[in-house]
């Protein structure tokens, strides 16, 4: 029979982790069932949850908790007849009101087979992504518009222009930038296909555009279509704000046929404590590439706003594993310069993004140096090279590290 696995860490007050990981299984299926007549009981076993295994481990030293306490890691499977195959579903079975329930958190989730094929997962995914850009060889160098509220569609054009004028593959819309009435999202559309086709003819490198898809959760199914019909080539997306299942809807609607961009806005809030909530790993990872983004930003493990390595690997390998599903790109974000275009490649790998927003604007010589300060950087390190090699190369390169280290 068809089903979902899902693991959770579960701190335990009383210490008895069998009762506990049995009263899971339980709650979110049948209930208790054990109290009724023998033929129900037959009828409902096969919905009941299974315990598929409990490992203890050690409790995390979480601040101001007071006594003993067991912690464990607990499996449990759930039967794929009792949800319908979407992801409201399936996540109101596996941790509907038990994320309401005491120290317990979302760990980990495995789909069988048959569940994750009713799930298109990316539309486009990194292989059909580098075609359009025609990039096989190294990461993807992406830069965001920085300091554009507020300000005029010239502008917008203008910082466009410097972005993809210093070789950056893609350009995004700054999560925090809405439809307003000095950069309509329209006219922004009409500027960036203006600019880019521009950029093209002048220099032969293609770069993407990825605005940002926000406004009431009914409208967007339009204002996506509509984008695509103005030549729109790619979506940045609040999903946390909205929802994983707008997302897949947005991914399967065949007029919105561009890739999506999935910022992680908001899923700190669902993702921080180490005791609640759910993994990196099952919310940025397997539940986006689900969903269908075909890129996922998460904070890199030595930028601004840092993760834990270990979770920023975990939702590399949850997005790039082999599956049915396309791979997605991995897009560790946040306070990134040209100094750690080593770092990044080692821990990311060629099939990952290389984005920045301040660490290309904010170059002395502008947004055009700040890109190429990062294209040298990533052609040299890709070629066996050191920063200190191509820094001798590249003047913009020099300016950029003299800076930022
Ligand atoms: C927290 S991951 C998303 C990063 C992001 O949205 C951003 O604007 C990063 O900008 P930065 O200037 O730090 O590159
Ligand atoms: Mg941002």
């Amino acid at each position: 029979m068809s089903k979902i696995t899902a693991t959770y860490l579960v701190h335990d007050a009383k210490g008895n982790l069998e009762k506990k990981a049995e009263s899971i299984a339980l709650g979110l299926t049948v209930g208790s069932w054990t109290d009724l007549p023998a033929v129900d009981q037959e009828q409902l076993k096969k919905h009941k949850g299974e315990v598929v295994s409990i490992q203890e481990t050690s409790p995390h030293q979480a601040a101001g908790y007071l006594g003993e306490r067991k912690a464990g890691l607990i499996k449990i499977a759930y039967p794929s007849a009792n949800f319908s195959a979407d992801i409201p579903a399936i996540l109101t079975t596996i941790f509907g009101k038990l994320s309401l329930d005491g120290e317990v958190k979302l760990v980990d989730i495995e789909l069988d087979e048959s569940l994750e094929a009713q799930f298109p997962g990316p539309q486009f995914g990194i292989d059909s992504i580098r075609n359009k850009l025609g990039v096989h060889d190294r990461p993807l160098l992406m830069s965001i518009f920085k300091g554009m509220i507020g300000r005029s569609t010239d502008l917008f054009e203008e910082q466009l222009r410097a972005q993809a004028a210093g070789g950056v593959d893609l350009v995004k819309d700054d999560e925090i930038l809405f439809d307003n009435p000095l950069t309509p999202f329209e006219e922004r559309i009409r500027r960036g296909v203006k600019v880019l086709n521009e950029e093209y003819e002048r220099s032969g490198h293609r770069t993407l555009y990825a605005v940002n898809l926000s406004g009431r959760t009914f409208d967007l199914k339009d204002k996506a279509r509509k984008a695509v019909s103005l030549g729109a080539n790619a979506l940045l997306f609040n999903v946390f704000a909205y929802g994983l299942d707008t997302l897949q809807s947005l991914a399967e609607d065949p007029y919105i046929d561009v890739p999506i961009m999935a910022h992680p806005a908001v899923s700190g809030a669902l993702t921080a404590s180490p005791l609640y909530g759910i993994s990196n790993q099952v919310l940025l990872g397997k539940l986006l590439r689900l969903a269908g983004a075909d890129f996922v930003l998460f904070p890199s493990p030595y930028g601004s706003v840092a993760m834990e390595k270990q979770e920023t690997l975990a939702i590399r390998d949850a997005l790039t594993s082999d599956s049915r599903l396309r791979r997605a790109f991995p897009v560790p974000s946040a306070g990134i310069h040209p100094g750690l275009v080593p770092q990044l490649i080692e821990d990311f790998g060629k099939d990952s993004i290389i984005n920045a927003g301040g660490g290309i604007h904010g170059h002395p010589g502008g947004a055009a140096a700040g890109a190429k300060a990062f294209r040298d950087a990533i052609a040299e390190v890709q070629a066996g090279g050191t920063l200190e090699d191509a820094a001798a190369k590249s003047a913009e390169l020099e300016k950029a590290l003299a800076l930022w280290g």
